[in-house]
Protein backbone atom coordinates (compact mmCIF):
# COMPACT_ATOMS: atom_id res chain seq x y z
CA UNK A 1 0.00 0.00 0.00
CA UNK A 2 1.18 3.65 -1.25
CA UNK A 3 2.00 6.15 1.69
CA UNK A 4 -1.11 8.23 -0.11
CA UNK A 5 -3.34 5.33 -0.10
CA UNK A 6 -2.42 4.66 3.38
CA UNK A 7 -3.35 8.13 4.87
CA UNK A 8 -6.56 8.21 2.70
CA UNK A 9 -7.36 5.03 4.33
CA UNK A 10 -6.86 6.34 8.15
CA UNK A 11 -8.97 9.55 7.05
CA UNK A 12 -12.89 10.48 6.52
CA UNK A 13 -14.41 11.29 3.55
CA UNK A 14 -14.79 15.15 3.00
CA UNK A 15 -17.90 16.33 4.38
CA UNK A 16 -20.62 17.40 2.24
CA UNK A 17 -21.24 16.25 -0.96
CA UNK A 18 -24.80 18.49 -2.04
CA UNK A 19 -23.61 21.29 -4.59
CA UNK A 20 -26.09 22.90 -3.63
CA UNK A 21 -24.89 22.91 0.29
CA UNK A 22 -21.15 23.42 -1.79
CA UNK A 23 -22.57 26.83 -3.16
CA UNK A 24 -24.09 27.60 0.47
CA UNK A 25 -20.99 27.29 2.25
CA UNK A 26 -18.67 29.11 -0.38
CA UNK A 27 -21.11 31.92 -0.21
CA UNK A 28 -21.17 31.86 3.76
CA UNK A 29 -17.38 31.99 3.55
CA UNK A 30 -17.46 35.36 1.56
CA UNK A 31 -19.67 36.75 4.20
CA UNK A 32 -17.45 36.10 7.08
CA UNK A 33 -14.95 37.33 5.43
CA UNK A 34 -16.27 40.71 5.07
CA UNK A 35 -18.24 40.79 8.21
CA UNK A 36 -14.66 40.54 9.97
CA UNK A 37 -13.27 43.87 11.18
CA UNK A 38 -10.74 45.60 11.45
CA UNK A 39 -9.06 43.84 8.35
CA UNK A 40 -5.94 46.43 6.79
CA UNK A 41 -6.84 48.11 3.82
CA UNK A 42 -9.75 45.84 3.40
CA UNK A 43 -13.86 46.59 3.34
CA UNK A 44 -16.09 45.31 5.80
CA UNK A 45 -19.30 45.77 7.51
CA UNK A 46 -17.73 48.47 9.33
CA UNK A 47 -15.77 50.80 6.54
CA UNK A 48 -14.65 50.86 2.97
CA UNK A 49 -11.28 50.89 3.84
CA UNK A 50 -9.10 51.83 0.72
CA UNK A 51 -11.59 51.18 -1.98
CA UNK A 52 -13.42 54.24 -3.25
CA UNK A 53 -15.56 52.03 -5.73
CA UNK A 54 -16.83 48.86 -2.95
CA UNK A 55 -18.55 48.97 0.22
CA UNK A 56 -19.97 46.05 2.30
CA UNK A 57 -23.71 45.92 0.34
CA UNK A 58 -21.39 45.60 -3.09
CA UNK A 59 -19.58 42.79 -1.72
CA UNK A 60 -22.66 41.43 -0.32
CA UNK A 61 -24.45 41.68 -3.72
CA UNK A 62 -21.48 39.96 -5.21
CA UNK A 63 -21.88 37.01 -3.17
CA UNK A 64 -25.04 36.40 -3.63
CA UNK A 65 -24.70 36.48 -6.99
CA UNK A 66 -21.62 34.40 -7.25
CA UNK A 67 -23.50 31.32 -5.25
CA UNK A 68 -24.78 29.58 -8.16
CA UNK A 69 -21.63 29.54 -10.17
CA UNK A 70 -19.88 27.57 -7.11
CA UNK A 71 -22.95 25.33 -7.25
CA UNK A 72 -22.40 24.58 -11.16
CA UNK A 73 -18.69 24.21 -10.05
CA UNK A 74 -19.25 21.68 -7.71
CA UNK A 75 -21.28 20.00 -10.37
CA UNK A 76 -18.63 20.19 -12.62
CA UNK A 77 -15.77 18.54 -10.39
CA UNK A 78 -18.43 15.17 -9.37
CA UNK A 79 -17.92 14.88 -13.08
CA UNK A 80 -14.35 15.21 -13.13
CA UNK A 81 -14.32 18.09 -15.82
CA UNK A 82 -11.03 19.53 -17.03
CA UNK A 83 -9.82 23.17 -16.64
CA UNK A 84 -11.54 24.15 -19.90
CA UNK A 85 -15.07 23.34 -18.45
CA UNK A 86 -14.08 25.07 -14.80
CA UNK A 87 -12.84 27.85 -17.00
CA UNK A 88 -16.18 28.64 -18.88
CA UNK A 89 -18.06 28.09 -15.32
CA UNK A 90 -15.54 31.03 -14.16
CA UNK A 91 -15.81 33.63 -16.94
CA UNK A 92 -19.75 33.72 -16.69
CA UNK A 93 -19.26 34.40 -13.31
CA UNK A 94 -16.93 36.96 -13.91
CA UNK A 95 -19.44 38.61 -16.07
CA UNK A 96 -22.24 37.95 -13.24
CA UNK A 97 -20.17 39.69 -10.79
CA UNK A 98 -19.32 42.90 -13.03
CA UNK A 99 -22.59 43.16 -14.05
CA UNK A 100 -23.94 43.04 -10.59
CA UNK A 101 -20.87 45.65 -9.24
CA UNK A 102 -21.39 47.71 -12.17
CA UNK A 103 -17.88 46.53 -13.90
CA UNK A 104 -16.14 46.51 -10.01
CA UNK A 105 -13.44 43.65 -9.27
CA UNK A 106 -15.11 42.40 -6.02
CA UNK A 107 -14.03 38.77 -6.04
CA UNK A 108 -12.19 37.89 -9.36
CA UNK A 109 -9.87 35.85 -7.08
CA UNK A 110 -12.34 34.34 -4.90
CA UNK A 111 -14.31 33.51 -7.93
CA UNK A 112 -11.08 31.09 -9.09
CA UNK A 113 -9.80 29.81 -5.98
CA UNK A 114 -13.20 28.93 -4.41
CA UNK A 115 -14.07 27.96 -7.78
CA UNK A 116 -11.35 25.36 -7.90
CA UNK A 117 -12.32 24.22 -4.65
CA UNK A 118 -15.98 24.37 -4.73
CA UNK A 119 -15.21 21.94 -7.72
CA UNK A 120 -12.74 19.85 -5.79
CA UNK A 121 -15.21 19.76 -3.03
CA UNK A 122 -17.71 18.04 -5.78
CA UNK A 123 -14.89 15.26 -6.76
CA UNK A 124 -13.84 14.26 -3.40
CA UNK A 125 -17.48 13.05 -2.67
CA UNK A 126 -17.61 11.76 -6.49
CA UNK A 127 -14.43 9.79 -5.73
CA UNK A 128 -14.35 9.09 -2.09
CA UNK A 129 -10.86 11.53 -1.71
CA UNK A 130 -10.02 11.44 2.07
CA UNK A 131 -7.37 14.29 1.61
CA UNK A 132 -7.53 18.13 1.55
CA UNK A 133 -9.51 19.68 -0.91
CA UNK A 134 -6.19 22.00 -1.94
CA UNK A 135 -4.78 18.60 -2.07
CA UNK A 136 -7.09 17.10 -4.75
CA UNK A 137 -7.13 20.48 -6.78
CA UNK A 138 -3.17 20.43 -7.26
CA UNK A 139 -3.92 16.38 -7.94
CA UNK A 140 -5.88 17.12 -10.73
CA UNK A 141 -6.18 20.30 -12.10
CA UNK A 142 -2.67 21.92 -11.23
CA UNK A 143 -0.37 21.10 -14.20
CA UNK A 144 -3.50 22.36 -16.29
CA UNK A 145 -3.74 25.48 -14.54
CA UNK A 146 -0.07 26.16 -14.51
CA UNK A 147 0.05 25.52 -18.70
CA UNK A 148 -2.82 28.48 -19.17
CA UNK A 149 -0.57 31.58 -20.31
CA UNK A 150 -1.42 34.35 -18.03
CA UNK A 151 -3.49 37.22 -19.22
CA UNK A 152 -2.01 40.34 -20.65
CA UNK A 153 -3.52 42.87 -19.15
CA UNK A 154 -4.40 42.26 -15.80
CA UNK A 155 -3.41 43.99 -12.69
CA UNK A 156 -2.18 40.67 -11.85
CA UNK A 157 -0.20 40.03 -14.68
CA UNK A 158 1.59 42.84 -15.03
CA UNK A 159 2.79 42.12 -11.50
CA UNK A 160 4.18 38.71 -12.03
CA UNK A 161 5.94 39.92 -14.86
CA UNK A 162 7.46 43.03 -12.41
CA UNK A 163 8.04 41.46 -9.58
CA UNK A 164 8.40 37.79 -10.48
CA UNK A 165 5.52 36.36 -7.98
CA UNK A 166 3.18 33.39 -9.01
CA UNK A 167 -0.26 35.18 -7.26
CA UNK A 168 -3.37 33.08 -7.18
CA UNK A 169 -2.62 30.70 -10.13
CA UNK A 170 0.37 29.70 -8.39
CA UNK A 171 -1.36 29.24 -4.82
CA UNK A 172 -4.05 26.84 -6.52
CA UNK A 173 -1.63 24.48 -8.21
CA UNK A 174 0.62 24.33 -5.29
CA UNK A 175 -2.50 23.42 -3.45
CA UNK A 176 -3.06 26.38 -1.42
CA UNK A 177 -0.21 26.21 1.27
CA UNK A 178 -1.05 29.21 2.45
CA UNK A 179 -4.66 28.15 3.34
CA UNK A 180 -3.61 25.19 4.63
CA UNK A 181 -0.14 26.17 6.28
CA UNK A 182 -1.19 29.70 7.24
CA UNK A 183 -4.53 30.43 7.59
CA UNK A 184 -6.16 27.40 8.95
CA UNK A 185 -3.68 27.26 11.87
CA UNK A 186 -3.98 30.75 12.72
CA UNK A 187 -7.53 30.21 12.99
CA UNK A 188 -6.71 27.46 15.77
CA UNK A 189 -4.49 29.70 16.96
CA UNK A 190 -6.65 32.73 17.40
CA UNK A 191 -9.62 31.04 18.87
CA UNK A 192 -7.45 29.80 21.88
CA UNK A 193 -5.97 33.60 21.95
CA UNK A 194 -8.98 35.23 21.90
CA UNK A 195 -11.51 32.97 24.22
CA UNK A 196 -12.85 31.73 20.74
CA UNK A 197 -14.09 35.44 19.67
CA UNK A 198 -15.00 34.26 15.80
CA UNK A 199 -14.33 37.19 14.47
CA UNK A 200 -10.86 38.26 16.36
CA UNK A 201 -10.35 34.63 15.01
CA UNK A 202 -10.48 35.68 11.70
CA UNK A 203 -8.32 39.23 12.02
CA UNK A 204 -5.20 36.75 13.40
CA UNK A 205 -5.59 34.82 10.12
CA UNK A 206 -6.09 38.03 7.71
CA UNK A 207 -2.75 38.89 9.65
CA UNK A 208 -1.24 35.83 9.56
CA UNK A 209 -1.83 35.59 5.50
CA UNK A 210 -0.40 39.30 5.14
CA UNK A 211 3.19 38.75 6.83
CA UNK A 212 3.59 35.61 4.45
CA UNK A 213 1.62 35.77 0.98
CA UNK A 214 3.04 37.68 -2.03
CA UNK A 215 -0.36 39.38 -2.60
CA UNK A 216 -0.72 40.94 -6.16
CA UNK A 217 -2.51 43.32 -5.31
CA UNK A 218 -0.59 45.21 -2.55
CA UNK A 219 2.37 44.91 -5.56
CA UNK A 220 -0.13 46.43 -7.76
CA UNK A 221 -0.90 49.32 -5.63
CA UNK A 222 2.35 49.94 -3.45
CA UNK A 223 5.26 48.13 -5.21
CA UNK A 224 7.74 46.19 -3.48
CA UNK A 225 8.09 49.02 -0.64
CA UNK A 226 4.01 48.88 -0.18
CA UNK A 227 4.65 44.82 0.13
CA UNK A 228 6.94 44.93 2.36
CA UNK A 229 5.28 47.68 4.91
CA UNK A 230 2.19 45.49 4.68
CA UNK A 231 4.28 42.53 5.95
CA UNK A 232 6.35 44.44 8.50
CA UNK A 233 3.31 45.81 10.19
CA UNK A 234 1.32 42.41 10.12
CA UNK A 235 4.42 40.64 11.52
CA UNK A 236 4.54 42.72 14.51
CA UNK A 237 1.19 42.33 15.22
CA UNK A 238 1.81 38.97 15.43
CA UNK A 239 4.64 39.09 17.63
CA UNK A 240 3.06 41.48 19.84
CA UNK A 241 0.78 38.68 21.27
CA UNK A 242 -2.03 38.94 18.08
CA UNK A 243 -5.68 39.35 18.95
CA UNK A 244 -4.49 37.56 22.33
CA UNK A 245 -3.47 41.29 23.82
CA UNK A 246 -6.50 43.12 25.72
CA UNK A 247 -6.46 45.96 23.34
CA UNK A 248 -5.46 44.29 19.68
CA UNK A 249 -8.37 46.11 18.37
CA UNK A 250 -7.06 49.18 18.58
CA UNK A 251 -4.18 48.43 17.23
CA UNK A 252 -5.25 46.78 14.26
CA UNK A 253 -7.68 49.71 13.69
CA UNK A 254 -4.82 51.79 13.53
CA UNK A 255 -2.80 49.51 11.44
CA UNK A 256 -6.11 49.70 9.00
CA UNK A 257 -5.63 53.76 9.06
CA UNK A 258 -2.40 53.46 7.98
CA UNK A 259 -3.56 50.98 4.68
CA UNK A 260 -6.21 53.61 3.99
CA UNK A 261 -3.33 56.52 3.73
CA UNK A 262 -1.09 54.45 2.46
CA UNK A 263 -3.50 52.98 -0.56
CA UNK A 264 -2.62 49.81 0.19
CA UNK A 265 -5.50 46.67 0.45
CA UNK A 266 -4.44 42.68 0.36
CA UNK A 267 -7.36 41.83 -1.48
CA UNK A 268 -5.82 38.05 -2.11
CA UNK A 269 -5.44 37.48 1.55
CA UNK A 270 -8.86 38.24 2.33
CA UNK A 271 -9.58 35.68 -0.35
CA UNK A 272 -7.22 33.60 1.37
CA UNK A 273 -9.24 33.89 4.66
CA UNK A 274 -12.67 33.27 2.77
CA UNK A 275 -10.82 29.79 1.15
CA UNK A 276 -9.62 28.88 5.10
CA UNK A 277 -12.90 29.08 6.59
CA UNK A 278 -14.78 27.24 3.28
CA UNK A 279 -12.27 23.78 3.65
CA UNK A 280 -13.04 24.48 7.86
CA UNK A 281 -16.89 23.86 7.07
CA UNK A 282 -16.33 21.27 4.81
CA UNK A 283 -13.29 18.75 5.59
CA UNK A 284 -13.77 17.33 9.09
C1 LIG B 1 -6.03 33.08 -13.01
C2 LIG B 1 -6.73 34.36 -12.69
C3 LIG B 1 -6.83 34.45 -11.18
C4 LIG B 1 -5.90 35.48 -13.30
O1 LIG B 1 -5.90 36.69 -12.65
P1 LIG B 1 -4.67 37.70 -12.58
O2 LIG B 1 -3.82 37.60 -13.78
O3 LIG B 1 -5.26 39.03 -12.25
O4 LIG B 1 -3.79 37.11 -11.42
P2 LIG B 1 -3.57 37.39 -9.84
O5 LIG B 1 -3.31 38.79 -9.52
O6 LIG B 1 -2.57 36.40 -9.40
O7 LIG B 1 -4.92 36.98 -9.18
C5 LIG B 1 -6.17 37.59 -9.35
C6 LIG B 1 -6.80 37.90 -8.04
O8 LIG B 1 -6.52 36.89 -7.04
C7 LIG B 1 -6.36 37.52 -5.77
N1 LIG B 1 -4.92 37.35 -5.34
C8 LIG B 1 -3.93 38.24 -5.35
N2 LIG B 1 -2.77 37.72 -4.91
C9 LIG B 1 -3.06 36.45 -4.58
C10 LIG B 1 -2.28 35.40 -4.03
N3 LIG B 1 -0.98 35.53 -3.76
N4 LIG B 1 -2.89 34.22 -3.82
C11 LIG B 1 -4.21 34.07 -4.10
N5 LIG B 1 -5.01 35.04 -4.59
C12 LIG B 1 -4.44 36.22 -4.84
C13 LIG B 1 -6.75 38.96 -5.96
O9 LIG B 1 -8.19 39.09 -5.88
C14 LIG B 1 -8.77 39.94 -4.88
O10 LIG B 1 -8.46 41.29 -5.08
C15 LIG B 1 -9.36 41.88 -6.01
C16 LIG B 1 -9.74 43.29 -5.57
O11 LIG B 1 -8.61 44.07 -5.45
P3 LIG B 1 -8.47 45.57 -5.99
O12 LIG B 1 -7.30 46.16 -5.32
O13 LIG B 1 -9.74 46.28 -5.86
O14 LIG B 1 -8.13 45.31 -7.50
P4 LIG B 1 -8.62 45.96 -8.83
O15 LIG B 1 -10.05 46.38 -8.80
O16 LIG B 1 -8.26 44.96 -9.88
O17 LIG B 1 -7.71 47.24 -8.98
P5 LIG B 1 -7.62 48.65 -8.23
O18 LIG B 1 -8.83 48.82 -7.35
O19 LIG B 1 -6.33 48.57 -7.46
O20 LIG B 1 -7.57 49.64 -9.35
C17 LIG B 1 -10.59 41.00 -6.00
O21 LIG B 1 -10.70 40.33 -7.23
C18 LIG B 1 -10.27 40.00 -4.93
O22 LIG B 1 -10.88 38.76 -5.17
C19 LIG B 1 -6.30 39.20 -7.38
O23 LIG B 1 -6.89 40.33 -7.97
C20 LIG B 1 -8.18 34.39 -13.10
O24 LIG B 1 -8.72 35.66 -13.05
C21 LIG B 1 -8.60 33.65 -14.36
O25 LIG B 1 -7.88 33.06 -15.15
N6 LIG B 1 -9.85 33.66 -14.49
C22 LIG B 1 -10.55 32.91 -15.49
C23 LIG B 1 -11.56 32.00 -14.82
C24 LIG B 1 -10.97 30.70 -14.36
O26 LIG B 1 -10.05 30.12 -14.88
N7 LIG B 1 -11.54 30.13 -13.33
C25 LIG B 1 -11.14 28.83 -12.86
C26 LIG B 1 -12.28 28.06 -12.29
S1 LIG B 1 -13.23 28.93 -11.19
N1 LIG C 1 -13.16 42.54 1.99
C1 LIG C 1 -12.58 42.86 0.82
N2 LIG C 1 -12.10 44.11 0.61
C2 LIG C 1 -11.50 44.40 -0.58
N3 LIG C 1 -11.31 43.53 -1.56
C3 LIG C 1 -11.76 42.28 -1.39
N4 LIG C 1 -11.74 41.20 -2.20
C4 LIG C 1 -12.34 40.20 -1.56
N5 LIG C 1 -12.78 40.59 -0.34
C5 LIG C 1 -12.41 41.90 -0.22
Amino acid sequence: MSLATRIQADRPTIGESDPEQIGKHARQALILELETWPKPGLVSHVDSGAHLDMDAELLRRSARTLEPFFVELAKAGATDAGMDRLREIGVEAECAMRSATGGVNTHRGAIFGLGLLSAAAGLAAACDWRLSLGTLVAARWGSEILATPPERDSHGSAVARRYRVGGARAEAAGGFGSVYAVARPALVEGRRLADDDEEAARVQVCMALIAQVGDSNLLYRGGKDGLRFAQEEARAFLADGGVGRRNWRWDAKAMHGQFVARNLSPGGCADLLAMALFTEALEP
